[in-house]
């Protein structure tokens, strides 16, 4: 397991300065005092340098790590960690987090979030970040490569070439234009997807759970099932969640046409592998590409296994749907400024479990952040220890969601680490922090 402070020479080429988002984002924190004690980072599966510089800019101290952690490592190594950055793999557990007492902010430096448990991070006033679109363009892109490939058994023939066979031949290799492709999430990747098929010739239907806006001449599909037996190629682009399990099973995969292909770059658990293997064997479908399976190794290296290997005209990938430089540049500056704007202001916006709050800063005013459950009185009680003390409140923000409320206060005088006991000791209070 590689770890450490990243070095200089270990860096992948990234702009010297801070991007010109994050140096917008973050300009307003120069006139806020800097935090009272050192700030810890940890980050995993290699996140990109861009999150690393930032982070280091502020003065936090960045333990990069090229790897995911079990739950038990992680148990072990985020117990004196302030900010925690994972992207896919690191599954971040109830467990973990009842043992991240100083944990302020976890970042998703990807799209999805379902590897966190969202509602205990809420529930322990953690407030979890991600980037909700700065590697979709990536996927939608691999996903319009894979679509050519598959129909022109690229690979196979590619393979055949290689190891000096050649094995050329126009049979059941067909052009792309005129074929219906299938999109399964009508959202930021399938109705980008959308109008990239439309730019190769390709008529577009699609299914969703709510009601999107068309793109083009796509056409909104009533069922899943419309879908599937309609479709010369189906992908996925649905989250992870109880509903996308084992969506694709071996009776939608024979609704498929035969011939069809089938492509998943959404996240393991939506395809039964070994469905899709046998329909790939007997000659159904006419071939796959896969970019995620249900179990993934937590670093690169040899030993993955899926039922997929060596199945005709089938494209295995190690998720790298989002991995590009352009996206995970993107992603990093975007994650880091939100943490960093997170830590330093109490910022609570793109947040993906926490009301989404940001209050200017305004000079000679002192910060405290509260997060309570969502219960009555508890404003009333926490103004009551401000007025007790002849403490005048300058601003003061409250945003809930049915669980936790989140309160940031400005006040006209220092908060003695004494009224900060008195809010932390409120029954409802879950989480207290004085920022400046
Ligand atoms: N392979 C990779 O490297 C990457 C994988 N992903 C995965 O792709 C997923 C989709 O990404 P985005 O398009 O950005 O998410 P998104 O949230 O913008 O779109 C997902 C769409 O799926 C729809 N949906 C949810 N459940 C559904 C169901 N049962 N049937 C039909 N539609 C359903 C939603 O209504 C939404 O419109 C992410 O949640 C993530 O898991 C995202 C980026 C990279
Ligand atoms: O953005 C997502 O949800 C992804 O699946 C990308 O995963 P990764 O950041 O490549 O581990």
């Amino acid at each position: 397991m590689n770890s450490g402070k990243s070095s200089p020479q270990s860096r992948s080429p990234v702009c010297s300065s801070p991007p010109k988002y994050a140096e917008m984002e973050l300009q307003h924190l120069e006139r806020i005092p800097p935090p009272k004690h050192p700030v810890k980072v940890l980050l995993l599966e290699n996140v990109h340098q861009t999150g690393v510089l930032l982070f280091e800019k502020e003065g936090f101290q960045v333990e990069l790590l090229k790897t995911s952690l079990t739950e038990e490592e992680l148990m072990e190594k985020i117990r004196d960690v302030h900010v925690i950055g994972i992207r896919s793999k690191t599954k971040v557990t109830k467990r973990v987090l009842e043992n991240a007492s100083k944990l302020l902010a976890i970042g998703c430096f990807c799209i999805g979030t379902d590897q966190v448990d969202l509602e205990a991070a809420e529930r322990l006033g953690i407030p979890v970040f991600n980037s909700p679109f700065a590697n979709t363009r990536s996927v939608a892109e691999l996903i319009i490569a894979e679509i050519v490939c598959l129909s022109r058994k690229l690979f196979d023939v590619s393979k055949g070439c290689h190891e000096g066979q050649w094995l050329k031949s126009a049979v059941g290799c067909h052009e792309i234009r005129g074929k219906t492709l299938g999109i399964v999430g009508y959202g930021h990747i399938g109705s980008q997807l959308s109008v990239l098929a439309e730019s190769q010739g390709m008529n577009v239907i699609f299914y969703d759970i709510i009601p999107v806006l068309p793109l083009g001449n796509s056409t909104p599909c009533k069922s899943l099932e419309e879908v599937l037996s309609n479709a010369d190629f189906v992908t996925l682009h649905v989250p992870k969640s109880p509903q996308t399990e084992n969506m694709i099973g071996q009776q939608q995969i024979k609704l498929m046409k035969k011939g069809a292909y089938l492509l998943n770059a959404s996240r393991g658990t939506v395809v039964d592998l070994q469905a899709l293997a046998d329909s790939l064997r007997s000659g159904h479908l006419g071939g796959a590409a896969i970019d995620v399976y249900p179990k993934e190794p937590k670093a690169n290296g040899s030993g993955f296994e899926t039922p997929l290997q060596h199945c005709p005209n089938t494209i295995l990938t190690p998720h790298i749907g989002g991995s590009t430089e352009e996206a995970q540049q993107m992603i990093g500056e975007e994650v880091a400024t939100a943490l960093i704007k997170l830590v330093r202001s109490g910022s609570t916006v793109n947040a993906v479990n926490f009301p989404n709050l940001e209050v200017p800063f305004t000079s000679s005013s002192h910060r405290i952040l509260n997060v309570h459950r969502n219960v009555p009185g508890v404003l009333r009680d926490i103004n009551d220890i401000f007025a007790s003390r002849d403490t005048n409140v300058k601003a003061q923000v409250l945003g809930t969601t049915a669980d936790i409320g989140y309160l940031i206060v400005d006040v006209d005088k220092e908060t003695s680490e004494e009224v900060k006991e008195a809010i932390a000791s409120l029954k409802p209070s879950l989480r207290t922090r004085i920022l400046y």
